[in-house]
């Protein structure tokens, strides 16, 4: 299958894959700023480029429909991402954000807002090499707009206002095999009510299982069981950076988190980002970290249910608790909070609990990417410390 546009952009090709004499690092180098584009690059007559200034209600409230009606659906058209407002706004508005790279375009005329593009700054490591990149998300165009090539002038000019910005590199994820992965990881998802989840087609009664039956196997208690679990406050901040930064200094790519990155990331946000965390009662240490945001779907064409509530496995450490126990009460957690689902990727160390928690595997993988920098060998999601939104 071709891929017209990748195979002119500096990304892994496929005919490299294998190809060990290329050196780990950017394909290519910088280039001086006065000679990057200064102007926007040519949209189709009828469309123009408007920066969306996600702190305007109103812009956002047009960002939110745009998503919730034409962004990501599964295989089976059955459910469609559904990202908050709220959640929109902090995941686009990290410590040093520019406003420049939440891109829309919209009809000259009507001024209808019709695809979207973003770009957040982030400093993440790969290997030993802390790297300024941009990781980019929500590439969203309408669907009645679809195969009009839209989508490769819109990663030229985001690729162009990062590179006004003197960034080269950029992380980005996709449920489609693009050239080339960096790592693949698997999807799963514990079932947290299960009757729902049967009710709305997300998941099938197993064979020779009723429906009490599977409301048993699924069933968690009230309340957490690890001595010392609570919820992260703002004066955890040092303590969880510290915590973090050191456990994800095992993976090769990974977020290099200072501590005002880690309070935009992971401070609780009602209905975005909920973290708890183990304080040990006698010396009042921070053992372990485990946290989720919420990313619910809407469930297309169902008579009794039009939302799914899910929160996704975000950053977890364990020093003393076991991962195991610590993944348990952040079940017990999502269930009394009223999540559907929790679902989950195969990389850093979640493999080690997923079946044990009665994950069950998804219908489908996340791909990694990094732009201009090629990585020696595609990395084994354990590897992968790096959770995109
Ligand atoms: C249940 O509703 C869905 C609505 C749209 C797509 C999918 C399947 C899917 N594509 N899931 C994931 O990509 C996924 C599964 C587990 C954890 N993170 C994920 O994606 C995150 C990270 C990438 N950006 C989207 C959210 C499910």
């Amino acid at each position: 299958k071709r891929h017209k546009f990748w195979e002119t952009q500096p990304v892994g090709q496929f005919k490299d894959i294998g190809d060990n004499s290329l050196p780990e690092g950017p394909i290519e180098p910088p280039t001086p700023l006065s000679e990057v584009k200064q102007d926007p690059y040519n949209l189709p007559n009828l469309y123009e480029w408007i920066n969306c200034d996600i702190s305007s209600e109103e812009m956002c409230n047009e960002v939110y429909s745009l998503l919730a009606n034409n962004y990501v659906e599964d295989d089976e058209n059955m459910f469609r991402f559904n990202y908050s407002k709220e959640f929109l706004r902090w995941a686009l508005q990290p410590p040093g954000y520019f406003r420049s790279w939440h891109i829309g375009v919209r009809v000259k005329s009507s001024k209808k807002l019709v695809a979207f593009i973003t770009g957040i700054p982030a400093k993440i490591r790969v290997r030993d090499e802390v790297v300024n990149m941009a990781e980019i998300n929500f590439l969203c165009v309408h669907k009645k707009l679809r195969s009009k090539r839209l989508a490769p002038v819109m990663i030229k000019e985001v690729t162009r206002r990062v590179h006004l910005e003197n960034i080269w590199q950029a992380a980005y994820t996709a449920g489609v095999v693009l050239p080339t992965p960096i790592a693949s990881c698997q999807y799963w998802h514990r079932s947290l009510n299960p009757k729902k989840l049967i009710d709305v087609g997300f998941s099938r009664l197993g064979a020779r299982m009723t429906m009490s039956r599977t409301i048993k196997l699924y069933k968690l208690p009230e309340s957490t069981v690890t001595p010392g679990f609570r919820k992260m406050e703002i004066h955890d901040v040092p303590a969880v950076t510290r915590l973090l930064r050191n456990y994800l200094s095992q993976f090769v790519v990974a977020p290099d988190f200072d501590e005002n990155d880690l309070e935009h990331w992971l401070l609780p946000e009602e209905n975005v980002v909920d973290s708890y965390l183990v304080e040990s009662s006698e010396t009042h240490e921070i053992t372990d970290f485990c946290s989720f945001y919420t990313l619910p779907s809407s469930i297309l064409g169902n008579q009794n249910y039009s939302t799914l509530k899910a929160a996704y496995s975000f950053y977890n450490v364990s020093t003393k608790t076991p991962l195991l126990q610590l993944m348990n009460d952040a079940l017990i957690v999502a269930k009394r909070r009223d999540y559907d689902v929790f679902n989950a990727l195969d990389l850093m160390e979640n493999e080690s609990f997923l079946k044990e928690l009665k994950f069950g595997p998804g219908d489908g993988k996340l791909h990694y990417y990094l732009y201009n920098y090629r990585v020696r060998q595609v990395l084994k999601p354990s590897e992968l410390g790096l959770v995109l939104l």
